[in-house]
């Protein structure tokens, strides 16, 4: 098995970005509306950002989620002992956010947003009558003025060689949310676990966008979306030594959306949360 791309202009983009989905739990679109430049832009900009001491008076704020996490408080996957080697940021509208990166990242953040209602709409159109009958509301109109949808610049470190035995740059997890979309980072190494168990290579040529379904669609659907396992693996050779930044905004429902009969928005998100010890 393999992750094809599917261009996102061609005729059948919807009906094959949603087989791909159900199949892969990921879908790769090339030739997307998202604006490469403001992508890059950001890139470099919150590398250099991560480089200088200024992230620390954005620690993040414990109650409310938002601002710096550093590597030292960075998650550990569920059912992991180790941490995972990166350090991120936590943007949200109503969030802290440094003065001069705040114009690019929200500009991002409503373009992801807007491609994401659309996707959303092509899920539904292509899901089976009784999958359909099952959402409570139109799966775009879920997220529509969501407070709580979450853009995350990560930043994966050079390895040093003194890592922990057994870390990795993102241990293998399952996203939360209802979808994920990710421009492919500007490093390798993002895999994704087949039906066969194996690991596969998520296509990331530059400028591709990844797409991947979270728990609460696979909740939402009965199961007919797969929330599939997916991690960042360590680089090898030449490329140790360099950094990589990767820019996953999770789609978070609002909370008193209705996901499922034992499920609200909100109240999976703190059972899940609750999991994992960070409330
Ligand atoms: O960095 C990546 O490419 C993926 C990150 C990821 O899966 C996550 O933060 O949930
Ligand atoms: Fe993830």
């Amino acid at each position: 098995m393999k992750l094809e791309t599917i261009d996102y202009r061609a005729d059948d983009a919807a009906a094959q970005f949603v087989q791909s989905l159900r199949e892969t739990g990921f879908g790769v679109l090339s030739n997307h509306p998202i604006n490469q430049a403001l992508v890059e832009s950001i890139y470099r900009d919150w590398y250099a950002f991560f480089q200088s001491d200024d992230k620390h008076n954005y620690r993040f704020n414990p109650s409310t989620q938002d601002g710096f996490f550093p590597a030292d408080v960075s998650e550990t996957a569920k059912g992991h002992q180790v941490k995972d080697i990166k350090e991120y940021f936590h943007v949200y509208p109503w969030g802290q956010i440094p003065a001069t990166l705040k114009e690019n990242i929200l500009t991002y953040y409503r373009e992801a947003n807007a491609l994401a209602a659309e996707l959303l709409s092509w899920v539904e159109a292509h899901s089976p009558v009784e999958v359909k009958k099952g959402f409570n509301e139109p799966l775009p109109n879920m997220i529509d003025g969501s407070q709580k949808t979450l853009l995350r610049v990560l930043h994966y470190p050079p390895m040093t060689g003194e890592e922990e035995p057994g870390a990795i740059r993102a241990a293998a997890h399952e996203d939360i949310n209802l979808l994920t979309v990710l421009p492919a980072a500007n490093e390798p190494g993002l895999q994704v676990k087949a039906k066969d168990g194996s690991w596969l290579d998520v296509p990331s040529d530059f400028g591709n966008l990844i797409i991947n379904i979270g728990d609460m669609l696979q909740e939402a659907s009965g199961g007919y979306f797969p929330s599939t396992s997916h991690r960042v693996i360590n680089p090898e050779g030449m490329d140790k030594t360099k950094s990589r930044i990767s820019l996953p905004l999770f789609l978070h429902p609002r909370p008193d959306v209705v996901l499922s009969e034992r499920y609200t928005a909100d109240s999976y998100l703190m059972e899940r949360l609750r999991e994992l010890g960070v409330i």
